[in-house]
């Protein structure tokens, strides 16, 4: 009940007319339901009077003005009002899941429990709050009909209303055992039906959709069927216990429901007791009783079973926010400190993956990582970025520890090209806003980053340019970009950014040479005045930065500027050789 209250608050905030217009559907509704009970009633004694037909005219009269009312009322407000209502209160709740999701560290982001908690909580926010809504409406209009139709009957046989009472004990019993049934078969289908999902995803993900046809996708098959055949097989576990059950509760209560009243008050008739008229009432009066008793028995076990759905949404909003401090960076150019650095990822504890490095970045300084794959570069730039926390060590922007800075400020401050850039089914434009053009000065700027990241030249000959959407899911003539044009249109977003550090995670390793030779000269040229951080494995590009760190295993092993990293003659200079070679023996053929 606790949980159905904490989801009806938040109805009432996001949309404060609907639980007023709920509860006008639910007290029309239960004066229908009387008035649906005293027409037989009274239609039946109108034929005992002399004036018949101007006693059945009022009669009928009566019955279909409350009638009439009730339907236009109601189904205004149920099919016209209550969709835009819900739309509007499910849309705040997304909201809410959406902002949290935002707010969460990327640790806990990454953990699998996380995905099954996220996914519930978008379920629910979904369907739930309309379900929700709709059991404390049927809470309200059953109790509403309850107390007018036991003012009916009670008055002709208090018996009736006992009448009422025993296929709605039964029938509650039964119930209960299948919510909590239903309940766990749910349950226990989320995570295959999790795995169903994602594969069907990636068979429509441009970024997979080409990798998925030219490899053997048998796994990808697989894990597909395997998660079918789990829910296949929970069904058939659980299913046909839950029908039997269901149904056998069903009939039980239509033959006590219907039977005995009819035997009782046909015995009443008999013995000239009671009337015609009040043996409709009575029968028609017990049935529309034991069914809202039984509603009532229902949506007990059924608010249960809301409740123990709505504690996933709650479970999620509640998850432990990312920490964020109170100091505000502005915007220019930042110089960053890293003091001891030891970090390791919360899957692995064993493997430090930087283990103790000291390094200060100079305003401005324009620094390369270069290592073999897994030394911890990338996880370097993740913990400047403030997306990781040391477990040891600290790092400080400006002389202001990380923890201290306030989390937006940081990442508007900080502009990332990551190794595999996303981009969105959205114009190109807004691919680099990410949001929509609003003035000429948004498209001039458009035009400037794309030039300053080498992609305007092509962009410029789509026929809608910066207006052309990408893919081709929701526009037919939609944009497929090369992998190296969709480092260019990230690399343009991150220089749209305007940030006093950029980070380029390997941005040029869809490149071409010559490609990646002009990107490396813009970047050098576009972060004049900013911090660049590159990370890179072709050691040819990152020869003009200011200062190399080699990383190994998690530590600066070599640092310097290219010169001096091959006067030392070390791993670094070891490695360009090579490259170098490589380089010019793959020319040679
Ligand atoms: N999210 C994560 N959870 C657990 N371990 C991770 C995670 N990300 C990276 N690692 C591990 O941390 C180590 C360092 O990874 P990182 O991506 O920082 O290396 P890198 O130097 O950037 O490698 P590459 O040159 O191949 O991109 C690797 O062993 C990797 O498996």
């Amino acid at each position: 009940m606790k949980n159905c209250i904490w989801l009806l608050q938040k109805s009432a905030k996001a949309c404060p007319q609907r639980l007023p217009a709920m509860l006008l559907v639910t007290l029309l509704d239960a004066v229908n339901a009387v008035n649906i009970i005293l027409f037989y009633k009274y239609a039946v004694q109108a034929l005992y009077q002399e004036e018949v037909l101007k006693q059945m005219a009022i009669v009928v009269g009566i019955y279909l003005a409350v009638h009439v009312i009730h339907s236009v009322v109601n189904n205004y407000l149920t099919q016209v009002k209550y969709p835009v209502w819900n739309e509007t209160i499910k849309q705040s709740l997304s909201k809410e899941i959406y902002e949290q999701y935002q707010s969460l560290s990327a640790d806990t982001v990454q953990d699998p429990k996380f995905y099954d908690a996220y996914k519930k909580a978008l379920d629910e926010s979904d369907m739930r709050t309309e379900a929700v809504l709709n059991t404390i409406q049927a809470v309200f209009g059953n109790l509403f009909s309850i107390f007018g139709i036991i003012a009916v009957i009670a008055s002709m046989n208090w018996i009736l209303v006992l009448l009422a009472i025993i296929p709605v004990c039964t029938s509650a019993l039964v119930n209960l055992k299948i919510v909590k049934m239903r309940y766990q078969y749910n349950m226990s289908c989320v995570k295959p039906n999790r795995m169903v999902e994602y594969i069907t995803r990636l068979f429509y993900q441009p970024e997979y959709r080409e990798e998925i046809r030219l490899h053997d996708n048998a796994l990808l098959q697989k894990r597909y069927h395997d998660a079918v055949d789990e829910v296949s097989s929970q069904t058939k576990a659980q299913m046909p216990k839950i029908v039997l059950i269901s149904a056998s509760g069903a009939n039980l209560f239509s033959l006590i429901n219907y039977g005995i009243p009819m035997l009782v008050l046909g015995w009443q008739v008999f013995q000239g007791i009671t009337t015609i008229g009040e043996f409709s009432t009575g029968v028609i009066g017990v049935s529309n009783l034991s069914s809202s008793l039984f509603g009532i028995w229902c949506i007990i076990p059924g608010i249960r079973e809301q409740s123990l759905y709505i504690e996933n949404l709650r479970t999620f909003l509640s998850v432990q926010k990312e920490t964020t401090g109170e100091h505000t960076l502005a915007f220019g150019m930042h110089e960053i400190t890293l003091q001891d650095v030891h970090f390791h990822y919360s899957a692995n504890t064993v493997r430090e993956v930087t283990d103790g490095i000291s390094l200060h970045i100079k305003k401005g300084e324009k620094i390369a990582f270069v290592g073999e794959n897994g030394a911890g570069k990338t996880t370097l730039v993740k913990l400047i970025e403030g997306l990781y926390h040391p477990t040891e060590g600290e790092i400080l922007i400006d002389g202001t520890p990380i923890e201290q800075l306030d989390k937006q400020s940081l990442r508007c401050n900080i502009a990332t090209v990551m190794q595999k850039p996303v981009h969105y089914s959205f114009t190109i434009a807004e691919n680099i806003l990410m949001r929509e053009i609003q003035s000429d000065a948004d498209r001039e700027q458009v035009q400037q980053v794309l030039e300053e990241s080498g992609l305007w030249d092509r962009v410029s000959k789509f026929p809608k340019g910066m207006d052309s959407v990408l893919g081709k899911e929701f526009d037919e003539d939609g944009i497929e970009l090369s992998g190296g044009e969709s480092q260019k249109l990230a690399i343009a977003r991150a220089l749209y950014e305007n940030a006093g550090v950029l980070i380029l995670d390997e941005p040029a390793n869809s490149l071409d040479p010559i490609a990646e030779a002009e990107m490396y000269e813009r970047m050098f040229a576009a972060g004049k005045d900013r911090t660049l951080i590159l990370i890179s494995h072709r050691l040819y590009s990152t020869r003009k930065a200011d200062r190399i760190c080699y990383i190994e295993n998690g530590k600066i092993a070599e640092e310097g500027t290219h010169e001096e990293l091959m006067k030392a003659n070390g791993k670094y200079a070891a490695m360009y050789h090579l490259q170098v070679s490589l380089y010019a023996k793959g020319a040679a053929q």
